[in-house]
């Protein structure tokens, strides 16, 4: 299975002219396993529609859904995980409501928040901030290649590298060592959601 994985904006997604469930249909049908349902600003009924309505696209095509942030949403819709961060619920506390079978992301951003995921049934890392990014405004310091290098050879927990990446440097942050990426704006803000993961999906095929 490719190692793609798609981070969700509405936001981003309408600015380019798509509705957010069109950009996952889109995404599933270019080969992405990984989803993940992001929303900030909604409410909690409009989050468990909208994530309800992704489930069904997500299982069609044999993929994960994954909700930022809100592990009663992901009780709710019975996804297959959460994706967690420094500032949410602690990692034990999540692990412990939503039991041993599900899914569990966590942020980690130096190598000192890697240290503490240690005693931790952490199902993969996502690493942050590779390089700049607009999508995010509150991001930790940028890590770069040389820093998720030193990460990467730190672990060996499956791990996502997330921050500024696209078609252009996919494959450099792949020479990192890590499994895969996670994208925002290289899909959902793309004229064309399908062709941006089939060429992302594409990089991440060839050799290193
Ligand atoms: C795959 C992946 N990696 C990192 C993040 C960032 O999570 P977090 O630090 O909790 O920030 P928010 O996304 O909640 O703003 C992520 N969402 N996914
Ligand atoms: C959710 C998140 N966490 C760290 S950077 C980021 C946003 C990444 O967005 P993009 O892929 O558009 O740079
Ligand atoms: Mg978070």
């Amino acid at each position: 299975m490719n190692q793609l994985y798609l981070v969700t904006d509405s936001a981003i997604s309408q600015q380019a002219g798509h509705s957010l469930p069109f950009v996952v249909a889109e995404a599933c049908r270019a080969g992405v396993r990984w989803i993940q349902l992001r929303e900030k600003q909604l409410s909690t009924r409009a989050f468990i529609e909208l994530g309800l309505e992704l489930k069904q696209i997500t299982q069609h095509y044999g993929a994960k859904l994954i909700i930022n942030d809100r592990i009663d949403v992901a009780l709710a819709i019975d996804a297959d995980g959460v994706h967690i961060g420094q500032d949410d619920m602690p990692f034990t506390m999540v692990r412990s409501l939503i039991g041993p079978d599900k899914l569990i992301g966590l942020s980690i951003n130096n190598e000192a928040e890697l240290q503490a995921t240690r005693h931790w049934h952490v199902d993969y890392l996502g690493i942050a901030t590779i390089f700049p990014t607009g999508t995010k405004q509150d991001t930790a310091s940028i890590l770069g290649i040389d820093g998720l290098q030193r990460i990467c050879a730190q672990t060996r927990l499956p791990a996502f590298a997330i921050g500024g990446i696209k078609a252009s440097n996919i494959q450099a942050v792949m020479q990192s060592g890590v499994t895969g990426v996670a994208v925002v704006s290289a899909i959902c803000g793309q004229p064309s959601p399908y062709e941006a993961s089939r060429e992302l999906i594409h990089l991440l095929s060839q050799p290193l």
